[in-house]
C-alpha cells in the first residue's frame, strides 16, 4: 500500500447507492421459463475514502427488485462509513461477520435474501477498492495473498463439519505449487467460457440460428439453452440447436426452477437424446434433497445437475455438496455475501472434488466472476479442465473495464480492482427512473413512469 496513505485518509467517508436498470425485456434478452420479462438491473454501490479513491460494487437484480435492495444497502451503510479500510482488510472475515450478524437486521435474513444481496454489493465494492489500493486486479490480489491472509478473509462459521480453517490452509499451500506457470498460461490464453447468448427462451429460431452461427465462428464450443416451458417445443429447439452446433460441441440446458422433482426427471429423460452436459436449476434452488434425487436419476443418462445462481449462502452450498446434489457448482459473484463467502464455497467444492462453473451474464457478473475463477485456477484447484465460466454479451459497453473474451476465453483483467466501475454515461442514461434513456422511454410510452399515478 502506498506510503502516502495514512489512517486518516483511509477512512471511508461516504457510501452511495444507485438503482440502475436496462430495458432488456424489450427484446426478451435474458428470458427464461421463470423470468419472462427480465430488465437486467443492479444496485450499484460507490464507497469513497478520504484520500479520494473510490471502490465500486454491485449486485445483479431484475427491475422492480432493485429498489428494495437499494434500501437495504442504505440501511447497512452506517456500518461502513467511518471505518478505516485497512482495518477491514486486516481481519476481513471478522468484519464480514459483523456486517451479516447485526442483531436487528439479521432477523430478516439471516444471511439470505435482500440483506445478503445488499451485503454482496457492499463487499464487492470493498474488494474493488482494495484492488485499487494495492494496484492489482482482484484475481491477482487474491492469488498473491499468502494462505493465512486469504483464510482471514473468510467466516468459517457453520462449515466445520465439511471444512476447517486448517484444511483450507493446507489446500491453499498446495495451490502455491506451480502458481507462476499458471499465471503465465492465464495471461497468455485466458480462461474458457461457454455462451447462453443463443439460448434465451423468447428468441425466434431465426435469431437462435444467427447467434449460434456467430458464436461458432467466434470459436465457442459450448452452448446453453433455456428449456422448461413446453416439452414439445424444447425437443424442437434442441433438435434445431444440435443441427447448428453439431454433436462435437457441448450443450447445456437450464430450466430456471420450473419443475417438480419427478417432473424434472421425466422431462429430462425426454431431452436426454440431445446429450446435454447438465440440467441447470431443475427445481427450487432450496431443495437440496430434490436435486440429489434428480442427480441420481440422471446420472445413468450422463447428465449432471448444475445449480447455484440463486443458492442463498455457504451453508446451503455446503449441503448441496455434501448430498452430491450438484455436479457443477455455479457460484454467482453478486450473490451470497460477495467475494469472502464465495471463497469458502470454492474451498468446499475443491475439497469435495466438484467442478465450479460460475454463473454470469447479468449486469457486471462476467466482469466480476472472471476474477474469482482465475484465482481458483492460479492458486487453488490449479486446473480449468472441464470447467467453463458463462459468457453473455450484454451490458459490457457500460463498464470502464469490460470483460474481454477472445477465442471463447476470458482474457485476464490487467487493471486494478474488480472491473465493476460504470462509465459516467451509463449512469446518466440508466439510473432509474430519472436517467435520460428512461425519461425518453417514459415519454414515448414504452414503459410507464413509476412517478406518475402514485396515490
Ligand atoms: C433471468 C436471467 O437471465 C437468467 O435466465 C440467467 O441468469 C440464467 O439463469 C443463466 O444461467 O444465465
Ligand atoms: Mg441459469
Amino acid at each position: 500500500m502506498s506510503h502516502t496513505h495514512t489512517r486518516e485518509n483511509l477512512k471511508i467517508v461516504s457510501l452511495d447507492v444507485k438503482d440502475v436498470r436496462f430495458p432488456t425485456s424489450l427484446h426478451a434478452d435474458g428470458s427464461d421459463a421463470m423470468h419472462t420479462d427480465p430488465d437486467y438491473s443492479c444496485a450499484y454501490v460507490t464507497i469513497k475514502i478520504q484520500a479520494g479513491l473510490e471502490g465500486y460494487g454491485l449486485t445483479f437484480t431484475l427491475g422492480r427488485g432493485t429498489e428494495i435492495v437499494v434500501q437495504a444497502v442504505k440501511t447497512l451503510s452506517s456500518m461502513i462509513v467511518g471505518q478505516v479500510v485497512t482495518d477491514i482488510y486486516k481481519e476481513f472475515g471478522t468484519f464480514w461477520r459483523t456486517l451479516t450478524s447485526e442483531s436487528q437486521l439479521r432477523w430478516i435474513g439471516p444471511e439470505k435474501g435482500v440483506t445478503h444481496l445488499a451485503t454482496a454489493a457492499i463487499i464487492n465494492a470493498l474488494w474493488d477498492l482494495w484492488g485499487k489500493l494495492v494496484k492489482k486486479p482482484v484475481w491477482q490480489l487474491l492469488a498473491d495473498m499468502d494462505p493465512e491472509q486469504l483464510v482471514a478473509c473468510i467466516d468459517f462459521r457453520y462449515l466445520s463439519n465439511v471444512i476447517t480453517k486448517e484444511e483450507a490452509l493446507q489446500m491453499l499451500r498446495k495451490g502455491q505449487v506451480g502458481k507462476e506457470e499458471r499465471v503465465n498460461k492465464l495471461l497468455g490464453k485466458g480462461y474458457p467460457c461457454y455462451t447462453t447468448q443463443a439460448g434465451w427462451l423468447g428468441y425466434s429460431n431465426e435469431k437462435i440460428n444467427q447467434l449460434a452461427q456467430k458464436y461458432i465462428d467466434l470459436g465457442f464450443d459450448a452452448f446453453k439453452v433455456k428449456v422448461g416451458k413446453n416439452l414439445y417445443e424444447d425437443i424442437k429447439r434442441l433438435e434445431f440447436i444440435r443441427n447448428i452446433i453439431g454433436w462435437e460441441r457441448t450443450l447445456m440446458v437450464d430450466a430456471n426452477q420450473v419443475w417438480e422433482v419427478q417432473e424434472a426427471i421425466d422431462w429430462m429423460q425426454q431431452l436426454a437424446q440431445f446429450k446435454p452436459l447438465w440440467i441447470e436449476e431443475p427445481t427450487s434452488p432450496d431443495d437440496v434433497l430434490g436435486h440429489a434425487q434428480i442427480a441420481r436419476a440422471l446420472k445413468p443418462l450422463g447428465i449432471g445437475v448444475a445449480t447455484g445462481e440463486m443458492c442463498c449462502n455457504r451453508v446451503l452450498f455446503k449441503q448441496f455438496l455434501q448430498a452430491e446434489a450438484l455436479q457443477f457448482c455455479q457460484i454467482d459473484s453478486a450473490r451470497i455475501g460477495g467475494v469472502n463467502e464465495i471463497l469458502s464455497v470454492y474451498l468446499m467444492a475443491h475439497k469435495l472434488g466438484v467442478k465450479v462453473c460460475p454463473h454470469a451474464g447479468g449486469v457486471g457478473l462476467c466482469e466480476m466472476v472472471q476474477h474469482l475463477q482465475m484465482w481458483d485456477y492460479v492458486a487453488l484447484s490449479g486446473t480449468s479442465e472441464g470447467k467453463y465460466v458463462e459468457y453473455i454479451d450484454q451490458q459490457h459497453e457500460h463498464f470502464v473495464y469490460p470483460s474481454i473474451v477472445k477465442n471463447a476465453h476470458y482474457l485476464a483483467p490487467r487493471e486494478p480492482g474488480y472491473s465493476t466501475e460504470f462509465k459516467k454515461e451509463a449512469l446518466e442514461n440508466y439510473v432509474y427512473p430519472n436517467g435520460k434513456e428512461w425519461e425518453s422511454m417514459f415519454e414515448k410510452g414504452i414503459f410507464s413512469d413509476p412517478r406518475k399515478n402514485k396515490c
